[in-house]
């Protein structure tokens, strides 16, 4: 069945002392080593950065959104590009969410039935109807080498009917996705698990959804306000019901320990808009934990931006230099900041990554955690 799949997993070993795991994903558009992290690239664009650049610090599988090409320019347009690698100049895998959860954080007026859901395009007001079949088609336009089924995102604090019954939907709607596809030897379709914090629905949902024997899955639905406890209590027990032999995405996880502990419970993807978000703002991702450069402090500092890091902007620049480009507002500033960030958190799993092959991910976990400040009080 795995060989005409459009992505398949190899599990090259397995840390001593935690759930943490070294793989190997193929794709059409290559092979990326796990575990890794995704830069979120939601309108064909990694804010702020070329795909040279993103090529220059090692980035893997890129991010795009289904919600917000569909809207603009529209996918029929991306097809008639010739697919959206084509279209951004990016040759590496590509994997596109599948829009339920952007409808649902960012457009209003959106009504939900078994159909699908409904709901007021926030750029200019029309109504739009997005289904499991039509997330299909979008990403079928898009040619991403993952795509994420259509899910029902939901508030995490929902009563356990609500949740179970939106589970049990998701699941239904696995199988519309399922039916829909078009090209499984192009492209892989990654079933979402859902369940919020309730154990019994999140094994529902997940068994559900690795009977139909998908090439990845998601643990979706966190991230989304819970603690970082909570997060990681519903990790523990929701992660061990998924296949050893497919890949596992943590949606829209962020900081560097939630990577961290994410990979020690067996996650092997991650996405997060976190590094360009605040690299906008000036705020840089060091191993000694953020640096705010709009701070006072750096307006004569000549030292480099980052001697820990080897993107070209940490070691030609200095914090001076950057302090000027943010307080004169000038874009420049945008693009370092967001370069540096976004190589801060590949070199990371690169050396998780090898932290794992040696069998020490806890001694790293425990560098980390004191280097950035988290065991701070
Ligand atoms: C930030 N927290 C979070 N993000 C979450 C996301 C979005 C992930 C995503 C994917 C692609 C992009 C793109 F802009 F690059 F396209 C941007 C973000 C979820 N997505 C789905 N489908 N189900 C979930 O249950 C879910 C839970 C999520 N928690």
């Amino acid at each position: 069945m795995a060989e005409d799949y459009a992505v398949k997993y190899e599990l090259l070993h397995v840390e001593k002392h935690t759930g943490a795991r070294l793989g190997k994903i193929t794709t059409p558009h290559g092979e990326v080593m796990t575990p890794m992290f995704m830069p979120v690239g939601t309108q064909a664009t990694v804010k702020n950065v070329s795909t040279r650049e993103l090529r220059e610090i090692h980035s893997q599988f890129i991010l795009a959104n289904t919600y917000h090409l569909w809207l603009r320019p529209g996918d029929e347009l991306i097809a008639q590009a010739g697919g959206l690698h084509k279209f951004m100049d990016w040759d590496g895998p590509i994997l596109t969410d599948s829009g339920g959860f952007q409808v649902w954080s960012l457009s209003q007026h959106n009504k939900i039935s078994e159909e699908g859901v409904t709901f007021r395009n926030h750029l200019n007001g029309e109504k739009m109807f997005l289904s499991p079949e039509v997330a299909m088609r979008i990403q079928n336009n898009l040619g991403s080498d993952v795509m994420m089924q259509l899910d029902e995102a939901i508030p995490y604090f929902e009563t356990y009917d609500y949740v179970k019954n939106s589970v049990e939907r998701t699941s239904r709607w696995a199988e519309r996705a399922m039916a829909a596809h078009k090209r499984p030897e192009d492209q892989a379709l990654f079933g979402i698990v859902q369940g919020a914090g309730f154990k019994q629905l999140r094994k529902q949902s997940a068994n559900d959804l690795v009977s139909l024997d998908l090439p990845g899955y998601a643990v979706g639905g966190l991230s989304v306000g819970e603690s970082k406890e909570e997060m990681n209590r519903v990790l523990d027990f929701t992660v061990p019901w998924l296949p050893e032999n497919k890949p596992r995405y943590l949606m829209g996880v962020a900081a560097p320990d939630s990577l961290v502990d994410g990979v020690m419970r067996g996650i092997d993807m991650f996405d997060c808009v976190l590094p360009t978000r605040i690299g906008r703002n000036g705020t840089l991702m060091t191993k000694h934990g953020r640096v705010v450069i709009t701070n006072a402090k750096y307006k004569n500092d000549f030292s480099p931006i980052d001697l820990d890091l080897d993107d070209y902007g940490s070691t030609h620049y200095t914090k001076a230099y950057l302090h000027h480009l943010f307080n004169a507002n000038e874009l420049l500033g945008q693009n370092i900041a967001s370069v540096h960030n976004l190589r801060y958190l590949l070199k990371l799993m690169e050396d998780m990554r090898q932290a794992i092959a040696e069998d020490r991910l806890l001694d790293f976990r425990a560098e980390l955690m004191e280097n950035y400040g988290y065991n701070k009080k």
